[in-house]
């Protein structure tokens, strides 16, 4: 073979090799990414809570995706699901990105839904977008869709302008929209049957499973702590002379109105359960039996003082009882179960003689 021929054929023999291991090169990226993707999936999969899911959305996919910012809307009409998250105790302070519409058709994603890719426009992607330090160059929006019903979007920002336009491939976006979809679906649902187990559906208030469960992790953080914890039991003066004076209809209401007047004298922190029938228990954390007893006569006088107005104007006087326990009237060296027991004995008895002595009176445990 001629040198020339030769030297040709070695040139052409190198850039092949460059070029393989261009593509080598590019292959082991696109496996790495795909890895990332899939170890991205199989997080979300296994969140196990809202809270869990959100967080690990907003903490991974921008890593992952190399994005600058992403953002997510959910629609919620009547505002229940973010209800529901706030009473099981979600923090909305930690997530800044997250955002709830009302309304679908508020996301400006068309009809059907599509994904919206292009350069940022306040106008059109404002909503998607607030309070970001910085707006991003380029969007990409992308509904989350279960059986067509849209669920919410997926907003994903960029600070390189050609990150998303209009013409691009709008597959993987899909893919991954569809599975955080199916995700948020799944945790939203077993939030709201979490939810549902631990209340009472005629008032909304917790339900007696919730408080002895809570009941039980405050002792014990009070316990670490050294804080207190006070328990109040409230029980509806005369209700069978309600029910037999409005019907067990106008008894609910009642009901419900007595469970809205204590819940409005209540901290956040804490807990109102209706035990059955017509008593209530509260579990007020931080308060020693002195405050709780301040609240306890705020809940009195408030029901004693203003008949409660059924929806057909009919006025109902009632009266309640309360007694008060504090955490301090109870040997904390014992376990956590024989505490929770012996506080809500000691809570019970105290209504009993508040009862006893001619009811519609607060009443404060002295062991
Ligand atoms: N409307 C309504 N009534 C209920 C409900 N659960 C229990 N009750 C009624 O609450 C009443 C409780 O009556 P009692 O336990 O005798 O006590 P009381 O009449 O409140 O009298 P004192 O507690 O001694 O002041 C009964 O008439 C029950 O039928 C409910 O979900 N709705």
């Amino acid at each position: 073979m001629e040198g020339a021929a030769k030297r040709e054929l070695i040139a052409e023999n190198e850039a092949l090799r460059a070029r393989l291991a261009d593509l080598l090169e590019q292959a082991s990226r696109n496996q790495e990414i795909m890895s990332r993707h899939q170890a991205f999936d199989l997080e979300i999969v296994a969140a196990s809570s809202f809270a869990q899911l959100v967080g690990t959305i907003f903490r991974a996919l921008p890593a992952i995706c190399g994005l600058d910012v992403v953002t997510l809307t959910l629609v919620d009409p009547g505002a229940d699901i973010y209800m529901v998250m706030e009473r099981l105790g979600v923090d909305f302070g930690g997530f800044p990105n997250l955002i709830w519409t009302e309304d679908g058709a508020g996301l400006a994603l068309g009809e059907p839904p599509r994904p919206v890719l292009g350069p940022f426009d306040p106008a059109r992607h404002g909503a998607a977008f607030p309070d970001q330090p910085q707006r991003p160059a380029s969007v990409g929006l992308v509904p989350l869709l279960r059986n067509r019903r849209l669920i919410g979007s997926l907003n994903l920002g960029s600070s390189d302008p050609q990150r998303f336009t209009a013409g691009m491939g709008t597959d993987f976006i899909e893919h991954m929209a569809s599975i955080i979809a199916i995700c948020l679906e799944n945790v939203i649902s077993n939030e709201m049957l979490k939810y549902i187990g631990l209340t009472d559906a005629l008032t909304g208030a917790y339900n007696r499973r919730y408080i002895d469960r809570r009941l039980a992790e405050e002792i014990s953080r009070a316990r670490r702590a050294g804080g207190a914890l006070s328990l109040m039991f409230i029980d509806l003066d005369h209700f069978k002379r309600v029910n037999d004076s409005v019907g067990h209809q106008g008894g609910d209401e009642v009901l419900r109105e007595a469970a809205a007047r204590i819940k409005a004298e209540l901290r956040l922190s804490d807990a109102l359960a209706r035990f059955g029938g017509e008593e209530f228990v509260v579990l007020l954390v931080d308060a020693d039996q002195r405050s709780a007893a301040v609240v306890a006569e705020r809940i009195r006088a408030r029901m004693a003082h203003t008949a409660v107005e059924l929806a057909d104007g009919t006025p109902v006087n009632v009266t309640v009882s309360i007694g008060v326990a504090g955490l301090e009237h109870v040997d904390v060296k014992r376990p956590v179960e024989d505490l929770a027991l012996q506080l809500l004995a000691l809570a019970d008895s105290a209504l009993y003689r508040a009862k006893q002595a001619g009811r519609n009176r607060v009443v404060t445990c002295t062991a």
